[in-house]
């Protein structure tokens, strides 16, 4: 007997083998994905009406900072170097262990109303972060945020911070949760600090999360200080593999670009965060054309401001068309890639594709809205239609964390009452 089965259902695979299945059938056993197709012999606990409705695997958000949700709206319309120094990392000073948990929950809320069933987090107080994802039932890949500055003393207990996170939290919440380890970037960590940082990944078999080339203040930085651009300088240090998966990744050349694919390297893209911030134009359909690994996310809160990731692939799709002035620049079916099965790839996760053996993540998403009729084609209405509002349940591992737009696996409202009074307290003790 199987734990759940999902029919009537039109099932976007994102598998190039079983394709799509107009009215097909998902049988989940297990946590895992048993069977695929257009009907089954099996019988289930629980039987799921998906009629009008598009089944396809749960979205990938790679590049995310959870507990900034408390930071929405705090720091807007600013240049990234002063919206970081002057205002966020002041206010990150100021967090306590329950604010991030809060905030933390309140992310994993969003995303699971939103159909984001994995994400990839690099933050502080990690401890909660990984408390909230136990929690809530959603899958992550989390790593501590580390920065040296150059400091010796700092370097030695970041690293050891990041060490700790790791052996505390991998393969926790029944492998829910894995790690990485997460150096900010290029232009605030120092060479040597990067070269410990990745024997210590290598040793422990641990991937990497890292920002890079955001801005052309960084480019900037690395070519006075190192005399090349950080793709050339990770490069220079061992630094790049199939491990890694590098956030933002704006200020390519063609050279850095066959560097990254060349390597195997995971590209993070956040098209709204990089505009909001006028960051610029990740080189995007270069990349893929290339045969690099590129997959989506948001980025925190406070550069976004939400962590919908079917505004993300919309704003994806747009940006590379206007930014190469080629409407036929990344289609929706390459966007949807990006937000599942690359992502699923970029985390090391067997998640992404709606296979018999795969982790049973997905979301139903309800197509029966005026905005998403008629129905021509349904990757494009996904992409160029829909909302995260649209996804009508979420399943992680098998277990139904979202059903019929109603969240069963947290306090809905609890959680959105200490995430305002957290705000609160936390705005009072930023202005002292
Ligand atoms: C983990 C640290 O990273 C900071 N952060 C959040 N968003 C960005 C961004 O777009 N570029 C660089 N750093 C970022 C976050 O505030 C944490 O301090
Ligand atoms: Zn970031």
């Amino acid at each position: 007997m199987a734990d759940i089965i999902i029919k009537n259902a039109y099932v976007l695979t994102m598998d190039p083998d079983l394709g799509d299945i107009e009215n097909g059938v998902v049988v989940i056993e297990n946590g895992l994905i048993k069977e695929v197709g257009r009907s089954t012999g099996s019988t289930a606990d629980k039987i799921i009406d998906a009629r009008g409705c598009v089944v396809m695997p749960g979205l990938i958000n790679t590049h995310c900072h959870a507990g900034m949700t408390l930071f929405r709206g705090y720091a807007d319309d600013m240049h990234l170097k002063e919206w970081l120094e002057d205002r966020i990392w002041p206010a990150e000073a100021k967090l306590t262990d329950d604010d991030i948990h809060i905030g933390s929950l309140l992310a994993c809320l969003e995303m699971i109303r939103s159909g984001t069933t994995s994400f990839a987090d690099m933050y502080i107080h990690m401890d909660r972060v990984a408390q909230a994802v136990k929690e809530s039932g959603i899958r992550a890949a989390l790593s501590y945020g580390m920065i040296d500055f150059g400091s010796k003393e700092k370097a030695d207990a970041e690293l050891k911070e990041g060490s700790r996170f790791v052996s505390q939290w991998n393969g926790k919440a029944d492998g829910r949760i894995t790690t990485m380890y997460g150096p900010h970037a290029p232009n605030t960590c120092s060479r040597e600090f990067l070269i410990r940082v990745k024997e210590q990944a290598v040793k422990d078999k641990i991937r990497i999360h890292i920002h890079v080339l955001e801005t052309e203040a960084e480019l900037n930085y690395m070519k006075e200080n190192f005399g090349m651009c950080s793709i050339h300088f990770l490069k220079d240090i061992d630094f790049w593999g199939t491990d890694v998966l590098a956030a933002h990744c704006v200020w390519l050349s063609d050279g850095d670009i066959k560097i990254l694919a060349e390597y195997g390297v995971n590209i993070s893209h956040n098209p709204v965060s990089n505009m909001k911030l006028a960051s610029g134009i990740a080189p995007v359909a270069k990349l893929i054309a290339s045969g690099a690994n590129v997959c989506l996310g948001t980025d925190g809160c406070a550069s976004n401001n939400n962590l919908d990731m079917f505004e993300e692939m919309k704003t994806a799709a747009l940006l590379q068309k206007v930014g190469t002035m080629d409407p036929t620049a990344l289609p929706a079916r390459q966007v949807l890639e990006m937000a599942t099965v690359n992502g699923a790839k970029a985390l090391g996760i067997k998640s992404g594709v709606l296979k018999e053996g795969h982790n049973a993540d997905m979301i139903i998403v309800d197509m029966r809205k005026p905005h998403l009729t008629p129905l021509h084609d349904v990757a494009s209405q996904l992409v160029y239609a829909a909302s995260g509002k649209d996804v009508r349940t979420t399943i992680v591992a098998g277990k139904v964390l979202m059903e019929d737009f109603m969240v069963t696996c947290l306090d809905e409202q609890d959680i959105l009452g200490k995430a305002v009074q957290t705000s609160k307290n936390l705005a009072s003790r930023i202005d002292s």
